[in-house]
């Protein structure tokens, strides 16, 4: 497919496409506890404000529920149907992370009725997504590239990446902000070197979190660089500090004159009337998220961190800011509680050394 939107003709005059990710990057704020009646009044919502396309999958992706990222409350294939059920126009995307989950996942998504597979990996690793892309063409589905923690390397190196998963058959590669470390010029030059490397082939999308309160500003720079496909959530429902809040992005476009397809006044009614009421806690740029996106943390790593601390007696600050030091990517959960483990050890040491004992 060429970087040529097809799906421009469906909103008439659209300029970017917004995907809405509530029901997939907000997993991880419900702690992966999604009912089926919340995925489908949140669908029906989206779908009438005219969102194209809506994420539903466990947060860490495909087969992601497991002791290592949180288990699901309820089958993440059950959500899917249900919400392709629900959607009138909306496509339903699904996020696969390899290794977490597999190509028979991807299958089982596709069965349900899912149409856009998005694969995720680390934005140095491209190459292990290259079974999944060419499995989900098969398929017939969209395929999304997503290079997530794309703080981490440089423009030209994210760009290599991006080749990689347009070669093997992506049509969109998305820059990911994971830990919502990006500081506007770091999201302009990646998406520029993304755009001069793969853009005749395929769209470039832009995935936001607030750890900064950049995620729509940075969304719009992205735009501004040539991305045409951009992540939010209702609520900010996210991550870390949360997404780019779907309802902002879709009126902070509009007064741009950047027609998204998007009814502003259906999107604010959608995360007012609808999401908000079920939130266990708004997404909060608080002291632990804001080092999040400071020390370039993965964003999903905020409720490990924070179930630690409570755990060790340790401040979940500090614990993230450790994190961000050793460099940790998705997957090395685990190493939370060592580091949390770690500063109950130190902290003990030091009240012992300060009451003299020895
Ligand atoms: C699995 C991650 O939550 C994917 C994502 O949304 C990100 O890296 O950001
Ligand atoms: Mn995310």
């Amino acid at each position: 497919m060429s970087g040529e939107d097809k799906n421009a003709t469906k909103s008439g005059e659209r300029a970017l496409r917004i995907t809405d990710s509530t029901l997939r990057d907000g997993s991880h704020a419900m702690a992966h506890q999604f009912t089926e009646e919340q995925v489908r009044a949140t669908v029906h919502a989206l779908d009438q404000a005219g969102v194209e396309v809506i994420e539903v999958s466990h947060g860490d992706g495909l087969g992601g529920s497991s002791f290592n990222y949180g288990f699901s409350r309820t089958d993440e294939i059950k959500l899917i149907a249900a919400a392709v059920e629900e959607a009138r126009q909306a496509r339903i995307a699904v996020l696969l992370l390899p290794g977490v989950g597999t190509v028979e996942d991807l299958k089982a998504a596709h069965d349900a009725g899912a149409q856009v597979a998005r694969i995720a990996t680390h934005c140095t690793e491209a190459d292990v997504s290259i079974q999944h892309f060419g499995v989900a063409r098969e398929l017939g589905m969209e395929t999304v590239g997503f290079l997530m923690l794309a703080h981490r390397i440089g423009p030209a190196e994210l760009a290599r990446q991006a080749r990689i998963m347009v070669d093997a058959g992506a049509q969109c590669v998305y820059v990911v902000d994971s830990a919502g470390a990006m500081v506007l010029s770091d999201t302009q030059e990646r998406i520029a070197a993304l755009v001069a490397e793969i853009g005749r082939d395929a769209q470039v999308g832009f995935h936001g979190h607030q750890n900064l309160s950049l995620g729509v500003a940075n969304s719009v720079l992205a735009y501004q660089a040539g991305a045409r496909q951009i992540d939010g959530a209702l609520c900010a429902l996210g991550a870390g500090a949360g997404n780019s809040p779907t309802e902002v992005l879709a009126a902070t476009f509009d007064r741009l004159g950047i027609p998204t397809g998007v009814d502003v006044q259906a999107a604010l009614a959608a995360a007012e009337e609808v999401v908000k009421p079920y939130l266990p806690r708004l997404p909060w740029t608080d002291r632990a998220s804001i080092v999040q996106g400071y020390a370039g943390v993965y964003s999903s790593f905020l409720l490990h961190a924070e179930r630690a601390a409570a755990r060790y007696g340790v401040p979940a600050h500090e614990i993230l800011q450790r994190v961000g030091e050793a460099g940790y990517v998705g997957g090395q959960e685990d190493m939370i509680i060592d580091i949390a483990i770690q500063l109950a050890q130190e902290r003990e040491m030091g009240d012992l050394a300060a009451t003299g004992v020895r």
